[in-house]
């Protein structure tokens, strides 16, 4: 029942304590915004409804319904309240008509309605969700034709109103709860509107297997979708696995990772939380004198008769015609039943707008009739069916008077029917016989289980299970009967559901992106201050472009290098993209621009220096003070200087480090081919000094074991050999031991900070430097998550040489902090440790200042709040595709062009760049689709994030 926020017991039962980095939070949920197709109660309008007449009533009517969905939720003892559709026909009334129901069903219920067009209704529930991916979910898929792009946008634009109505009611502290595959895409059109909303997610429905799954066209956008909750809940874990199993079959970068599973820095909890229901309501029900009585007659009306019910709602999942099957082999091999037993069967209307259930009904009919002619006798008819609804405590009295009750399920999420007839057996203890494809064959141990397809043998079944009653299915009610009474109850499947959703909230990293924005203005403010040079070192795969499956459809779009260009004609600016690519591809690519190219993974460098820097302040677009734009609009886009190769010279490839010793080369790449022919969609990847095997496009439980195995192999190899192995996203890689990024970034600035002496202040912004870790015992699963602290050691070096050493004593681990900069140096690391030195180093030397750490696509944002957290003024620029700042929007690489467009036209100073936003965006959805977050997102500054 909805209840004011606020008042409620059990609210003490959910509160958390959730640790914030140094900060302590106590956190809670207060309310619950329930969100489910259907709100629990159904309207019609008053017909005789005058409104000059007061004694004519109210013009609604309302109608409490029941169901499986809503007997869960209304057991829940948290707070609160309820977003749902009213039906069909609701969608056709006019606003005035709309504003007055919605003001009626907010004043005797609480709850809100979602409004649907008519139209809209049909195609989003009839078609999408009952006619695609209910028999999808149930393993049946006999309406393909119903899948298409029409009742996909109906689905899509349905939810989007869920999202809009949920956001309406937001209050802080709510969390929001979404019911079931109707609002599968609720949770993304949420996380576009707030990052920061605890959005918990329950499938009534079985998750079927991704072999199924998979066949759906729209799977991208469902998964990745429910990956945008903090938890995601199952009755089963069968259905948890599978949806598990999916998401890494379908999402490039998702990985399992203990009870979540991880996709571009989300970290988003998989449970089994089975419902429950409310023993209190069918304990009063049977305490009802109404009900007493009427269990009394039908005592009476069935002495000496062994009843078995059965409810279900005619669907097709129910198993309804095996049902009446397995009567008829009863009472065929069993003449002993004969005037002795009944089926008592309710069959609940469904879905009457989908032929398949109409059919579903004829058939039922037709087979009740027939077994009912073949066995019934004038003073005996062995099936009664009530094909009607029938009132709750009615229910109860037959639940109470069964032997047994009979599920024949053949695909079910939970059957909560199964737990309502055990809790009416307090007194006679009959027995349940359970299909063993419905969730609740999990949760009831105490069952007589059966396969409804095997009709013989689950004839029998029923016929010991009854020959049982009142001794061993006792015995198994008695084990039941605690389940669905104590321990299993709905009470407790809410609690569990919000302690699982607040601790994925704290396990999760979505509440750590609450740091204040800071506009771009201090970044440019720095940048414009920065009278040494400035240097960009930019990651490319994951950061310029999105990860795609074959690593050279990644190649630059002309937008790409036309910002590149721009960024790079600045003055004083130098431009390096830091890669793990070879250098020929990167010579390919990025050849005809004026930057500097790091390729396989610090090997080699290419510099790339401007003959003078003939844009001297004053002339140049880029002049301190000169006006800043704050939006970006069409008509800024103008051509700015741009710097001409001749003004420009390039170096050949310069490797890092003289002797080169590749004498490992042919063993290694041995082992790596002979992996790579035995692993079915992977790929070896040949640089000139290091070889990758790469097994994204591999089945992934297959991809990761094999790659596993080849990396302890390498691993064992790199003991007499001067090789390193790392592994990065899908893919282990043996490169030249000493080589990497880090280590190539310390020669780079090296020489920056050796030709820039006194005044000169290095201005480094670099988005990544090296996510590839050295494989050791510390790393980090295949595919997973990496820490590349190791590599940072030459970088921290590096910097720390540019700074001249003072008396300041060591801090953090020992290390010595640097002191009188000789430059402005904006650091960045993919590792929180160093981020972590970095920044406390920065908070010892006021006048190092600004002091920015930038992440790329792989630095985790656990690495970044872990030191954001710590240290108050420190700032960060987000940026790349991997993290959840990305994914709420902030940046996706299409944004980071967008943004470092941005950012050119205002460190110019009025005027920037050639990319088209139109073309842009065309280009980008291009590029990297039917990858789901590709979609357009309107162009924002870039964005600088403080705490
Ligand atoms: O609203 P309808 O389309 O008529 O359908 C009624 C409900 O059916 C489904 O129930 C499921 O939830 C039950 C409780 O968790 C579970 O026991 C059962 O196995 C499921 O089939 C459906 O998921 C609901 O959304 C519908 O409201
Ligand atoms: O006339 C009836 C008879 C039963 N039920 C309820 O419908 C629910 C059926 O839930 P179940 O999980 O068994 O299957 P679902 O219909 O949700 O797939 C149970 O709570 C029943 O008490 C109902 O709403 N109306």
């Amino acid at each position: 029942m909805y209840t004011e926020k606020s008042s409620q017991p059990g609210f003490h039962a959910v509160s958390s304590m959730l640790m914030f980095g140094e900060q302590q939070q106590e956190s809670n949920i207060t309310r619950f915004i329930i969100a489910s197709n259907r709100l629990p109660i159904t309207f019609e309008r008053n017909v005789d409804y005058d409104p000059s007449k007061p004694d004519s009533g109210e013009k609604w009517h309302f109608k409490e319904s029941s169901g499986g969905l809503i007997a869960g939720v209304k057991g829940i003892t948290i707070p609160y309240t309820w977003i749902g559709w009213l039906g069909q026909g609701s969608g056709s009334l006019s606003d005035e008509e709309k504003i007055e129901l919605t003001k009626a069903v907010k004043q005797k219920f609480g709850y809100t309605p979602v409004f649907i067009p008519d139209d809209i209704a049909n195609l989003y529930y009839n078609v999408f969700s009952n006619q695609v991916l209910w028999p999808i979910s149930h393993y049946l898929q006999f309406t393909q034709s119903a899948q298409n792009g029409t009742s996909w946008d109906a689905y899509c634009q349905a939810n989007r109103a869920f999202a809009d109505a949920i956001s309406a009611v937001y209050e802080e502290g709510d969390a929001v709860w979404v019911h079931d595959y109707q609002l599968y895409m609720v949770p993304h059109y949420l996380r576009q509107q707030s990052s920061t909303v605890p959005i918990g997610f329950f499938l009534h429905i079985p998750f079927p297997s991704s072999e199924l799954f998979r066949t759906l066209p729209q799977r991208y956008q469902l998964i990745d979708s429910l990956l945008d909750c903090n938890l995601v809940g199952f009755h089963t874990h069968d259905y948890r696995q599978h949806f598990v199993s999916t998401a890494q079959r379908i999402i490039l970068d998702a990985r399992a990772e203990g009870e979540s599973i991880i996709s571009r820095g989300r970290q988003t909890s998989c449970q089994a939380v089975p419902i429950g229901i409310d023993p209190t309501v069918w304990n009063a029900h049977l305490e009802n004198p109404t009900v007493q009585k009427l269990i009394e007659k039908l005592k009476h009306d069935f002495a000496g008769v062994k009843l078995v019910i059965g409810c279900d709602r005619v669907d097709y999942t129910k198993g309804l015609p095996l049902k009446i099957k397995i009567i008829d082999q009863l009472l065929t091999t069993h003449k002993e039943l004969h005037g002795k037993f009944v089926l008592f069967q309710i069959g609940i209307p469904s879905r009457m707008d989908v032929k398949e259930y109409q059919e579903l009904t004829d058939e039922l009919h037709k087979l009740i009739g027939e077994v009912n002619g073949k066995f019934g006798t004038i003073d005996w008819t062995p099936i009664h069916y009530i094909g009607r609804p029938v009132k709750q405590d009615e229910l109860a009295a037959y639940y109470a008077v069964s032997d047994a009750c009979l599920v024949t399920s053949v695909r079910d999420g939970m059957n909560l029917v199964a737990l309502e007839y055990v809790c009416c057996q307090k007194d006679h203890h009959g027995a349940l016989v359970l299909s063993e494809f419905a969730g609740a064959r999990f949760l009831l141990s105490g069952s007589y289980t059966i396969n409804p397809f095997d009709i013989e043998n689950s004839a029998e079944t029923l016929n010991l299970a009854l020959s049982e009653v009142g001794k061993k299915a006792s015995e198994k009610h008695l084990n039941n009967y605690k389940i669905v009474t104590l321990t299993n109850t709905a009470e407790e499947w809410g609690l569990r559901f919000a302690q699982l959703l607040l601790d994925s909230i704290k396990d999760s990293f979505f509440h750590l992106n609450e740091t204040d924005k800071l506009g771009k203005d201090e970044l440019i403010r720095a940048f414009r201050n920065c009278d040494g040079p400035r240097i960009f070192f930019l990651d490319y795969d994951g950061t310029l472009t999105k990860i795609v499956n074959d690593p050279m459809k990644a190649k630059p779009t002309q937008q790409i290098k036309n910002i590149l260009r721009n960024l790079a004609s600045l003055p004083r600016t130098t431009v390096f993209i830091v890669s793990g690519r070879d250098r020929r591809t990167l010579d390919e690519w990025f050849g005809d621009l004026p930057i500097g190219l790091v390729g396989e993974h610090g090997m080699c460098v290419k510099y790339c220096t401007r003959k003078s820097d003939d844009v001297s302040e004053g002339q140049s677009p880029f002049e301190k003070g000169a006006k800043e734009v704050h939006e970006v609009t069409d008509d800024m886009y103008e051509p700015i200087k741009l710097i001409s190769d001749d003004e420009v010279t390039k170096t050949d490839w310069e490797p890092l480090i003289d002797v080169i010793d590749l004498s490992w080369m042919d063993t290694i790449k041995q082992i790596v081919q002979d992996y790579h022919t035995h692993t079915p969609g992977s790929l070896v990847e040949e640089k000139p000094t290091s070889v990758a095997f790469h097994f994204r496009n591999s089945d992934p439980t297959f991809g990761e074991k094999q790659a596993i195995e080849l990396k302890s192999i390498l691993i064992g190899k790199a003991a007499s050999m001067p090789i390193e192995v790392m592994t990065g996203h899908f893919v282990v890689e043996v490169r030249m031991k000493g080589v990497n990024k880090g280590a190539m970034l310390r020669k780079i600035l090296h020489r920056y900070s050796s030709e820039h002496t006194g005044d000169s202040k290095p201005f480094v912004i670099t988005p990544v430097l090296s996510t590839q870790s050295h494989l050791s015992s510390e790393t980090p699963p295949l595919g997973g998550r990496t820490n590349s602290s190791q590599n940072m050691g030459p970088l921290i070096d590096s910097l720390d040489e540019m700074m001249v050493p003072s008396d300041i004593p060591p801090t953090l681990d020992g290390v010595h902090p640097p002191t009188s900069p000789t430059g402005r140096v904006i650091r960045t690391s993919s590792s929180g440790d160093f981020l972590h030195k970095s920044l406390s180093f920065a908070n010892q030397l006021e006048d190092l200042h600004p002091f920015i750490f930038c992440a790329g696509d792989d630095v985790t944002d656990e690495d970044m709040f872990h030191v954001v957290g710590q240290i108050p003024q420190s700032l960060t620029i987000h940026i790349g595709t991997q993290s959840s700042q990305a994914k709420k929007n902030l940046l996706s690489p299409y944004k980071l062009l967008l943004s470092l467009a941005n950012l050119i036209h205002n460190l110019a100073g009025s005027s920037s760049n050639l990319l088209d936003m139109n073309q842009a965006r065309n280009v980008t959805q291009e590029t990297h689709s039917p990858t789901p977050d590709s979609v357009f997102i309107a162009p924002q500054p870039i964005t600088v994030d403080r705490k």
